[in-house]
């Protein structure tokens, strides 16, 4: 009645101005603050809105009387939010805060670049005054750091990639999402099992290392290089380690950017719990010696990445020249330097099937701090695919097919790749597909030490004519300086190896 008489009597200006003077003698006297958390902020999605439905959908799933059930899309769970204008008691530090989900009916389409839901949904945080300091400080961090923890354990890890060309999306962000739903994991990646758990002790290590990497003062990071030929499961294992600790993963496409300051940007916007992917290092490598069209030939020299002229890292302009090419340095700085520190807790990956083609600087111990050897596939190795695939246990294997197995399998150089798509194949008939495997190493091995016989014989022949071309004298010390290289090349292998 009296809002009738209010709406009859006075004129709208002096509703509206009556009606504020009555908020502010209100919030004057009542002990408690409100802060707002509308989902569409302007015209970006609210990021606040979504954490704290997710945060809250962990208590109200057991308070609630009644909720509201969604799934995003491909995603694994589902989650419980606050029904319309409901509410819910929440408790932090000994601090009691009230949230109200307010739905209400959007007035008019106001102008906008896109069209706005009909209704108008958001958060309402109610704090009492003398708490407002708790809350402002740590609350809403300690809200979106449960969000993403939620997200993570109900396996709704994204894959980011950088957009074409370093543009940016709606909401201002330099990466695109997508879900990340790749089934690789530790169990499933056929490696050398001490290998293995060497580096799951050392992921784990990483993952709970906090109060270690804060007493020694180190940034709350790591490095992994993993090389070896394709089809060796480098990208399997990037997988993997995401899968096993629960990371996201950035998956950075290198010819996309274009200046090392942009870089810088793509990182500053990585959250943390992630890896940080830079695939087939060496290619991209090459790639900063990009020149641009219409570049005067000094300027493009300057710009470009030179091996034997490339600035020590950290160098402050690190080459950065105008901008105009992302730089060795650039990328030493990115992971490397004080702007690698703006998130915690990331691990960057660099995958290369070249390790020689890299430049040391980027070796150096201390910036990539493992380098994984992802080899050709061995005998365990082949132990698991045999698992996975055909589900041999231990001893399942005759003891004269398993001995076949281990004379060939190191002999016929096939990378798990080969090996698991000749399994796929038969994976209906074991037996059979054992048996054709054992046939393939054996052609593959043979394959292999008759090219070995091949090239030696051509270098025995080239050797021959040589000595018969040179005086005498000559033809011993060639012949020593081919020992050396000789045993120079089986070092080299048994490096490797190692
Ligand atoms: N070590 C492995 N264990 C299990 N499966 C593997 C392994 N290596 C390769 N595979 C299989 O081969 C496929 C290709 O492997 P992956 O993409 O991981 O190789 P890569 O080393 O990243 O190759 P590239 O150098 O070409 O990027 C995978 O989908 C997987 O099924
Ligand atoms: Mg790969």
């Amino acid at each position: 009645f009296c809002q009738s008489l209010l709406h009859t009597v006075f004129p709208p200006e002096l509703r509206f101005a009556s009606l504020k003077l009555f908020h502010r003698v209100f919030n004057w006297f009542s002990a408690y603050c409100y802060y707002d958390i509308t989902e569409i902020d302007g015209v970006n999605t609210n990021e606040l809105y979504n954490a704290v439905q997710l945060y809250l959908s962990s208590s109200a799933s057991i308070a609630g009387n009644r909720l509201s059930l969604t799934r995003g899309l491909n995603s694994s769970a589902i989650t419980f939010g606050l029904s319309n204008n409901d509410r819910l008691i929440d408790n932090f530090k000994g601090v009691m805060v009230l949230w109200e989900h307010v739905v209400t009916q959007r007035q008019s389409q106001t102008f906008s670049w896109r069209p706005l839901p009909e209704e108008k949904r958001g958060f309402t945080l109610r704090v009492k005054k003398k708490d407002k300091s708790v809350i402002l400080g740590s609350y809403l961090d300690f809200v979106m750091e449960k969000a993403n923890e939620i997200r993570r354990n109900n396996q709704d890890r994204l894959l980011y990639t950088n957009s074409r060309g370093g543009s940016l999306d709606s909401r201002g962000h330099p990466w695109e999402s997508v879900p990340f739903k790749h089934p690789s994991t530790f169990d499933t990646l056929a490696m050398d099992p001490i290998k293995k758990d060497e580096i799951m002790a050392d992921l784990k290590d990483f993952a709970n290392g906090e109060s270690f990497y804060q007493r020694t003062g180190r940034a709350w990071k790591r490095g992994y290089l993993l090389y070896g030929p394709p089809g060796t499961g480098k990208s399997s294992m990037i997988a993997a380690m995401a899968n096993y600790l629960g990371y996201d993963i950035y998956d950075l496409e290198l010819t996309e950017v274009h200046t090392n300051s942009e870089l810088r940007k793509l990182l500053m916007k990585t959250s943390s719990k992630s890896i940080i992917v830079i695939e087939d290092i060496d290619c991209s490598i090459n790639l900063t010696n990009r020149k641009k069209p219409g570049n005067s030939s000094a300027r493009s020299n300057s710009s470009s990445y030179d091996v034997s002229s490339a600035p020590p890292p950290g160098t402050g302009n690190g080459g950065e020249d105008g901008g105009n090419s992302i730089t060795l340095s650039g990328l030493l700085n990115f992971t490397d330097g004080l702007w690698s520190c703006c998130g915690s807790e990331r691990i960057f990956v660099f995958t290369t099937n070249h390790i020689e083609k890299l430049d040391p600087a980027l070796l150096r111990s201390g910036r990539m701090d493992m380098h994984i050897y992802m080899s050709y596939c061995s005998f365990p190795g082949l132990k698991i695919l045999l698992k996975n695939y055909l589900g041999f246990e231990d001893g399942d294997l005759e003891l004269e097919l398993e001995e076949e197995l281990k004379e060939f399998i190191d002999k016929a150089e096939m990378t798990p790749a080969d090996i698991s798509e000749a399994l796929i194949k038969n994976r209906r008939n074991k037996d059979k597909a054992v048996r054709e495997l054992i046939e393939t190493l054996k052609l593959k091995a043979d394959k292999k030490s008759r090219e070995i016989n091949s090239t030696s014989l051509v270098e025995d022949e080239e050797q021959e004519k040589r000595a018969l071309e040179s005086p005498k004298g000559e033809v011993e010390s060639q012949e020593e300086n081919c020992n050396k290289s000789q045993k120079n090349d089986e070092q080299e292998q048994d490096q490797k190896i190692h």
